[in-house]
């Protein structure tokens, strides 16, 4: 491993005595792993530093059988589009280039990183846009806006704190050029065409009842009564609290993930799960994380799919300030993907993420365990503003292209992966799974968001 991630001194480190050709017997005889055997598998062996491509070629071709097992020969996408309602937070993650707007204004004098708020009619109004072209599904993680509330209770209860910026994060409306409203009316906004909302992932939830009393099964009863229907996973990171304490010392702590998590499914929402790698955590981290997604797992069949993401570094604070040099190497993004694939025995489907990878890398990981190959997103504004140079927008068109250029079968899918279709590779069409979705092509994918704020 090329990067600096020796200067800390964890208390998780990736020693057993488990050995390899054990642990990969295990993975092919698919008996349920310990995280011995992860670790000696995304290692590549323990017994020695760095990738043996010989044994990584045997981890990647269990994984893949296991993957043609589970789930056969398709690769599903989903006509999405991504609407993130703000950049403007100060929670300070380190691996993250969303920053507070005002300084981010202030500080942007190249004009080439604006932040941005939408007003719930902004949110509206992309989404009815793009519901016309034939997407079904609306993805939205935001930034944790100070002047974000659930609903006007809550905004009386921040504003009654003492010294509210500081204590619980608040600042009003008015302090800001945009009000991005409450997280109830965006819900509403955004619920609309019949489109599936994917939203307010575990830290988004605690923001929506900071300063409260209020449970997150309220919170999360009261977001689905206003529209949600699916939990994004993200703000997972890495589930083991001393890497957090590194990577984003501001956010909750990994029990606190874990509990906004079974709440949403306990008011009976589906959720994704994700595991954000290769900065300052090592192997062990990665293996205890898939086994605290797997033990959620266990406990609420909740979980559609498993989303590795591979740290983008380029214009992050960790790479700003020396932290880090470099995000995972192409070998790590395999065994990762492959790991998740065999450990992960509960979850279906493991998603290769292009706006991560790249085409070219992302195509490659449909032969290490993944299936699902994301989403047509038509906007991206997360990896694009940390370094992130592979595009916003993908067309049924081109992943028809890709995906039987591999030899596999593309399918539309809906986001809890209950409606599944194939494209005729001969003539393919467009979506056809959501209510406004009648098969005509998804062409140009300029970008949806309105002009900076
Ligand atoms: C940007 S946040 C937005 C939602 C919300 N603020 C939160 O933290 O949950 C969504 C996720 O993007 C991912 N992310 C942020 N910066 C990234 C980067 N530089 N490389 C890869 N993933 C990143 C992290 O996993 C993070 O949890
Ligand atoms: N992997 C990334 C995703 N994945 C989410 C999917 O597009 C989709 O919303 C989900 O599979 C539910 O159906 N989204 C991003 O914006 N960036 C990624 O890297
Ligand atoms: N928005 C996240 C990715 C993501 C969103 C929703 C998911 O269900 C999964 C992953 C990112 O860009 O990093
Ligand atoms: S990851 Fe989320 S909470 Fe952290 S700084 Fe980025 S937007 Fe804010």
């Amino acid at each position: 491993m090329q990067r600096s991630r020796g200067e800390f001194d964890f208390e998780c480190v990736p020693a057993t005595d488990q050995s390899f050709e054990n642990a990969l017997r295990k993975a092919r005889d698919g008996e349920r792993l310990v995280v011995a055997d992860g670790i000696e598998l995304i290692t590549t062996g323990t017994d020695d530093e760095g990738i043996d491509p010989e044994r990584k070629e045997r981890v990647l071709e269990a994984a893949d059988r296991r993957r043609a097992e589970a789930v056969g020969e398709q690769v599903t996408f989903v006509a999405n589009l991504n609407n993130n309602v703000t950049t403007a937070c100060n929670t300070g993650c380190l691996f993250c280039n969303f920053k507070d707007s005002s300084q981010q204004f202030r500080s942007d004098a190249d004009g080439g990183h604006g932040g941005f708020t939408k007003t719930p009619a902004d949110s509206r109004e992309i989404v009815e846009r793009a519901a016309e072209r034939g997407i079904y599904e609306v993805t939205s993680v935001s930034g944790l806006h100070p002047a974000f509330a659930l609903d006007d209770e809550h905004h009386e209860i921040l504003a009654s704190h003492d010294d509210a910026a500081k204590t619980v994060n608040y600042r009003p409306p008015t302090a800001y050029d945009t009000d991005p409203g409450t997280y109830l009316e965006q819900m509403n906004a955004m619920s609309t065409c019949g489109v599936h909302l994917h939203s307010m992932t575990p830290e988004e939830a605690y923001h929506a009842r900071r300063g409260t009393d209020w449970s997150y099964e309220e919170v999360y009863g009261r977001l689905q009564e206003a529209g949600l229907d699916s939990v994004p996973g993200t703000a997972a990171e890495i589930l083991v609290d001393e890497v957090r304490d590194v990577i984003c010392p501001g956010k909750i702590d990994t029990d606190g993930w874990l509990r906004a998590m079974e709440a949403a499914a306990t008011v009976g929402l589906d959720m994704t799960a994700t595991i954000m790698y290769g900065h300052v955590e090592n192997a062990a981290h990665r293996v205890k994380h898939l086994q605290r997604v797997r033990e959620l797992q266990d406990e609420t069949g909740a979980i559609t799919e498993f989303v590795p993401l591979s740290f983008i570094h380029p214009n992050t604070p960790l790479a700003e300030r020396g932290i880090v040099e470099s995000g995972a190497s192409d070998d790590e993004d395999e065994l990762m993907i492959a790991v998740s694939r065999l450990f992960l025995d509960n979850v279906d489907n493991i998603q290769s993420s292009w706006v991560k990878y790249g085409d070219q890398q992302g195509l490659k990981m449909l032969s290490c365990g993944a299936n699902d190959f994301m989403g047509t997103i038509l906007s991206e504004e997360i990896t694009k503003r940390a370094g992130g140079e592979f595009g916003e927008y993908r067309s049924f068109d081109e992943y028809v292209e890709m995906i039987s250029a591999i030899g596999r079968t593309p399918a539309e899918r809906s986001t809890d992966y209950r409606q599944v279709r194939e494209i005729d590779i001969d003539a393919p069409d467009g979506p056809r799974l959501g209510p406004q979705a009648d098969g005509t092509p998804l062409f140009d994918g300029a970008s949806h968001a309105p002009a900076d704020d």
